[in-house]
């Protein structure tokens, strides 16, 4: 089985898929004010952004500074102490269970591992949304999860147990099956974790090219700086229990502001410590160290087909519209070729 971005038949059908949703573009996302705690332990407090429809972001931070915890709230699963999700016009903070169930059905997502029935091969894995949640017939269920198969690559591998192959597959499968029922939101927690650098690049192409043809609104939550740098519309990073930043991938890749400087290039000189924060003395040694300079901003991935996603923008045009100079080397046509990249 190959590792490969969708066939030929599967981008035309995207295409067609793509004409036919000219007034879809996934839906907005507007988060205010969120504050979640367990007990007496603040996760994060006052987290106000917004996921605009359509576009991709990434959701960045330290371990354990709530990404997690924030893509379980977005969704629904768990519950915010103060502040609002809206979504289509209902707040998923305020909602009745019914509203909830129906706000739901918008998303897809992608867990880390993949979250398959061990059990089942890959084909009921994916069909089993559909068997739950439609009344669709056998042979109607049949076309669906094919053609979700073969936008990720898996078309052939439908009898495997999910212990039989191999993570990057298993991924690839969780996202046919989070895509079964047309989400207009997908959130993938790490999907990377445990993907070898190859087949980390190989699922990044293949994250953008279904952005392009189904035009659903992306959050992905990684540790992956090099998927930070080159996949994503918008930026996140999750810091010392609130949101430090979030904007356009430009806007983050440029920005001089410590711990976001610090995390986007994994560097280990700034406010970020092993234990998430620097204490005193730590910060005091450092005083005085100059720092590398920022690292060019490579170019956005494109989807392989060469049609441009709706909200892919020209290389360049944040950082002109708001007189940013970008670091030297920025948006050169070799940085398409940064590890990850292609
Ligand atoms: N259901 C829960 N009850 C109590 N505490 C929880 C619960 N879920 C998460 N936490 C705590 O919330 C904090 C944030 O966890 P979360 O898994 O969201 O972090 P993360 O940023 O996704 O971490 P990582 O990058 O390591 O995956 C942790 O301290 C965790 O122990």
């Amino acid at each position: 089985m190959h590792l490969c971005a969708p066939s030929q038949a599967s981008r035309r059908a995207g295409v067609e898929h793509r004409e036919l949703r000219e007034l879809f573009v996934g839906v907005e996302i507007k988060v205010d004010d969120l504050t979640k705690s367990f007990g007496k332990q603040l996760i994060w407090g006052g987290v106000t952004l917004t996921i605009p429809a359509g576009e991709i972001c990434v959701m960045l931070g330290p371990s354990g500074t709530g990404k997690s915890v924030l893509l379980k709230t977005i969704i629904g699963l768990l519950k915010p102490d103060r502040g609002s999700i809206v979504i289509e016009g209902t707040d998923l903070a305020s909602c009745s269970e019914k509203e909830l169930y129906e706000i739901r059905k918008l998303f897809g997502v992608l867990f880390q591992d993949g979250a398959m029935f061990g059990s089942m091969n890959l084909y009921d894995n994916v069909a089993f949304p559909l068997r739950e949640h439609t009344r669709k017939s056998e042979s109607e269920i049949r076309r669906i999860v094919m053609e979700k198969m073969d936008l990720v690559g898996l078309l052939g591998a439908e009898d495997k147990l999910p212990g039989e192959i191999s993570g990057g597959m298993r991924k690839r499968a969780g996202l046919a099956r989070a895509l079964v029922l047309d989400p207009e939101i997908v959130l993938f927690d790490e999907p990377d974790s445990g993907l070898d650098p190859v087949r980390t690049a190989f699922l990044n192409q293949l994250i953008v090219d279904l952005n392009a043809q189904i035009d659903a609104t992306f959050l992905i939550v990684t540790h992956d700086i090099n998927t930070a740098r080159t996949v994503p519309d918008n930026i996140g990073l999750l810091y010392h229990r609130h949101l430090a930043m979030f904007g356009p991938r430009e806007m983050l890749l440029s920005s001089e502001e410590p711990v976001v400087r610090q995390f986007l290039n994994a560097q280990r000189v700034g406010p970020i410590g092993m234990s998430e924060e620097k204490d005193a003395d730590e910060l005091a040694a450092e005083a005085g160290q100059e720092l590398p300079p920022l690292p060019p901003i490579p170019l956005q991935l494109e989807p392989s087909n060469g049609i441009s996603r709706r909200s892919q923008r020209e290389p360049g045009a944040w950082c002109r519209e708001n007189g940013v100079t970008p670091p030297p080397g920025s948006f050169a046509p070799a940085m398409t070729m940064a590890p990850g990249g292609n």
